[in-house]
């Protein structure tokens, strides 16, 4: 099994501000991802999911810890074109909201060519035209689309093209900041099916970020809480959402609609749950 992550006591804190104190938004988190593989990063909100996803992007630094992805490891004294060239090719995000990865201004296809042209600077005669119609066939949208503008897409159209845009440079781990939650279930039904297409086609690893555990069972392996900073729990999806060891899991299962769910029960085990801390 081929390791495409590996992510040891990450820490980050953010500084004391006026009227508020630090905030510790990750503490030694550790996982690691086999190529292919996908993981689910789950907790409430502020639980510092979205700050261990930046870090693996390297949109945030941690204070300690190391990120090792397609076996570098990260340095934050990596820039330049070329560090971010490589960068590009192990890591990208999707974020909740495709308007923060696409331009309002570009067309399907020029968002597509700017990536490709940027990654490959001489291509031969047709490469990036096909590389083009590649992508938009993996996921799932016709030639139609590619003179469209954002705003001329469906919610589930321009998550489409965010994640065709992500996957252009064929990156080793694609992380997905609730890629799916502003979108109608019918519409993450499609988007969660073609994730794991994708997945199986390309040997993409997914880091899955959602506080949605029904999400997180359709598409993950494995599964990562988070409860203020810390992974309370880690294990194989169906076996943590079938059988939860921590109360704060137990907790996020109780609080998520379902068969068994019983909203009573959530007070009980928050209750439970501070006893714990
Ligand atoms: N740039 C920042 N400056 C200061 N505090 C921050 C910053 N980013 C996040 N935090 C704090 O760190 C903690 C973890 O936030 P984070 O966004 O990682 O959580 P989350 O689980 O992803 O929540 P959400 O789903 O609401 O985004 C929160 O208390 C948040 O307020």
């Amino acid at each position: 099994m081929i390791e495409a992550v590996r992510v040891s006591g990450l820490t980050k804190t953010y500084p004391a501000r006026r009227g508020s104190a630090h905030v510790v938004a990750a503490k030694d988190v550790s996982f690691s991802l086999a190529e292919g593989e996908s993981l689910g990063l789950v907790g409430e909100s502020g639980s510092g999911k979205t700050t261990v996803a930046r870090m693996l992007v390297g949109l945030a630094h941690p204070d300690s810890g190391t990120i090792v992805i397609n076996g570098r490891t990260r340095e934050r004294k990596d820039h330049g074109r070329s560090a971010r060239l490589r960068r590009a090719k192990e890591v990208q995000m999707v974020f909740q909201d495709p308007y923060g990865s696409l331009d309002r201004r570009l067309s399907v296809e020029t968002a597509l060519r700017d990536v490709l042209r940027w990654h490959m600077p001489d291509p031969a005669k047709g490469t990036v035209r096909a590389r083009i119609a590649e992508l938009m066939d993996y996921v799932g949208l016709s030639e139609k689309h590619l003179g469209s503008r954002p705003h001329q897409l469906s919610g589930g159209q321009r998550q489409r093209v965010a994640i065709a845009k992500a996957l252009a440079v064929d990156p080793a781990v694609l992380v997905l900041d609730e890629a799916v939650s502003a979108l109608d279930v019918s519409v993450q039904a499609q988007i969660l099916t073609l994730l794991n297409r994708i997945r199986a086609e390309t040997g993409v690893s997914l880091v899955f970020v959602t506080h949605d555990l029904a999400v997180v069972g359709e598409v993950t392996g494995e599964i990562l809480v988070m409860y203020k900073g810390e992974a309370v729990e880690h294990g194989a999806t169906a076996e943590v959402l079938r059988r939860p060891r921590h109360p704060y899991t137990d907790m996020l299962l109780s609080s998520a609609p379902g068969p068994d769910w019983h909203p009573e029960r959530v007070s009980e085990l928050r209750a439970a749950f501070a006893g714990t801390r």
